[in-house]
């Protein structure tokens, strides 16, 4: 049988992730030893461990190449799709907030505001429940500058210790919803491979259950 693919967002939430998956008892050893590779066998379970960004996870899991995925919630929100979400790993945990220059009254007077985020989907209905009528204008990084640089009145972006903010003149307006790292599963595959899969899923449930 076919290994179960496990696709982990890169960056932020793999330390995490791949302590969480040792503490399971899997064994992580090829990954500490990566150079450049993306696939990464477990030692001791019929399983492969994929290296992938946010929004890639989700791809390869809704396509159900990869079954398994760990992913932001911010990834979710922003790009919906067809999946289970079934577990909050209470990592990586931060914010979506709406950010302004220190001293600007976000909601005086009429005039149609510009929001910069790379998050427009959910800029967009944050606004749409609000009926305001906004502008949006995707930026892909470092999006406090768009404030400063003059391009946009706000910004809608990930707060985690509120450091970046701070130290780029900004406060924040108003929090969109809190985020942390999901567990989320291919449909066809929990299926399939129900009883794998299933037994993957109670360990991180009594791993959640039982951290301290
Ligand atoms: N302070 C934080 N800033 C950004 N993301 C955070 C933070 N804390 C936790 N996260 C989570 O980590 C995930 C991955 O973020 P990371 O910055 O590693 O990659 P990214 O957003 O794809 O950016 P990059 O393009 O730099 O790789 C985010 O989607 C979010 O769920
Ligand atoms: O509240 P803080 O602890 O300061 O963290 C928030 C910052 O971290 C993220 O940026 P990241 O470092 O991922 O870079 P990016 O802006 O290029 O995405 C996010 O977009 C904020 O800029």
């Amino acid at each position: 049988m076919k290994p179960i693919r496990i696709a982990l967002t890169k960056g932020r939430l793999e330390q995490d992730s791949v302590q969480m998956f040792q503490q399971l008892g899997y064994d992580c050893t090829a990954l500490r030893e990566k150079g450049r590779k993306l696939i990464f066998p477990v030692g001791n379970a019929n399983m492969e461990i994929v290296l992938a960004k946010a929004a890639d996870v989700v791809t390869y899991v809704e396509n159900g190449v990869c079954d398994i995925g760990v992913v932001g919630k911010d990834t979710i929100m922003e790009m919906g799709g067809t999946f289970y979400e079934v577990a909050d790993l209470g990592f990586g945990k931060c914010r979506f907030a709406l950010a302004v220059p220190m001293g600007v009254d976000f909601y005086k007077g009429y005039h149609t505001r510009r929001i910069a985020s790379k998050y427009v989907n959910v800029s967009r209905s944050f606004f749409e429940k609000k009926e305001m009528d906004v502008e949006i204008v995707k930026i892909e990084g470092s999006v406090e500058l768009a404030p400063i640089l003059g391009l946009s009145d706000a910004i809608v972006d990930i707060v985690e210790t509120g450091t970046t903010l701070k130290e780029n003149g900004l406060i924040i307006q108003e929090f969109l919803g809190e985020i942390s790292a999901r567990l989320i599963v291919n449909i066809a595959s929990l299926k399939l491979r129900k009883e794998e899969i299933d037994t993957f899923i109670s360990k991180i449930e009594h791993y959640l259950g039982t951290e301290v």
